[in-house]
């Protein structure tokens, strides 16, 4: 049985003292026995949220890591100081990241090496562009991200990688992918993984589905054969929100 695992991306909202009441209204209510619940915030409010979440089952994530432990790369954060913070649990390859800061498969894929490194747990992002998915492309880009991201790691790593199968036109649109569709390319993402580690590496890996999750729709997309969590943005904002997105995951 693979955990649920619902994910907020705060994206660039939030300053410290709005992270830590947003933590003092969900404390007790957003942790629900075997779900993992994860608030991946930009780095500023990092050291706040995990001393705030200290004593609860809620885990701290950043949104971003450079590959190196340490060097000459003004305005980067690196894995081992996110890993002395007590962060947990770090997304890489956001859409957002790959099209406004030049992330490329390569840069992920070494993110990625970092991140496991220094003991965080990668939540990988992957999805089509709507120009992708018109043309049939949707597996495809999957594909090539998917085993981009995973080049060179051994099957032990691969499985406590968290992939987010983003599709790009459906982040912060509204319009979310029918949970049927989303479970079809997940299925099919599971598959690369199962053709690159074999089939219990790839049922070991968790897969979340993100775009335009909201309390109302979770459920339907949890249910789901192949979708192990969501990957939330906008709806993950707002405390009471977040409460039922874990809630919806139960
Ligand atoms: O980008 C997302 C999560 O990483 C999705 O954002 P929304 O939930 O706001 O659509």
């Amino acid at each position: 049985m693979r955990k649920p695992i619902i994910a907020g991306n705060w994206k660039m909202f939030k300053t410290v003292s709005e992270a830590v009441a947003f933590v003092s209204d969900v404390k007790g209510k957003a942790e629900i026995d075997g779900v993992e619940s994860v608030i991946c915030a930009p780095f500023t409010n990092l050291p706040a949220l995990v001393e705030a979440v200290k004593g609860t089952s809620i885990k701290i994530g950043a949104q971003n890591l450079h590959w190196e432990d340490s060097g000459a790369y003004t305005g980067e954060i690196s894995g081992a100081m996110l890993k002395d913070l007590g962060v947990t649990h770090v997304i890489i390859g956001h859409s957002e990241r790959r099209q406004y800061f030049a992330e490329t498969d390569e840069t992920v894929n070494k993110k990625v090496h970092a991140a496991l490194k220094h003991g965080l747990v990668p939540i990988v992002c992957v999805g089509e562009k709507l120009e992708e998915r018109e043309a049939g492309e949707t597996k495809n880009v999957c594909k090539v991200q998917t085993e981009a991201a995973f080049a060179g790691l051994s099957a032990e790593q691969a499985a406590g990688v968290v992939i987010a199968y983003e599709p790009i036109w459906a982040i912060g649109t509204g319009k979310s992918s029918t949970a049927e569709d989303a479970n079809e390319v997940i299925a099919y993402i599971r598959s690369v993984v199962a053709g690159l580690y074999g089939q219990s590496t790839a049922d070991a890996v968790r897969i979340q589905y993100g775009g335009s999750v909201k309390p109302n729709n979770v459920r339907e997309y949890l249910q789901q054969s192949d979708i192990d969590g969501a990957l939330v943005g906008g709806a993950s904002l707002d405390p009471a929100s977040y409460i039922q997105l874990v809630e919806g995951a139960r």
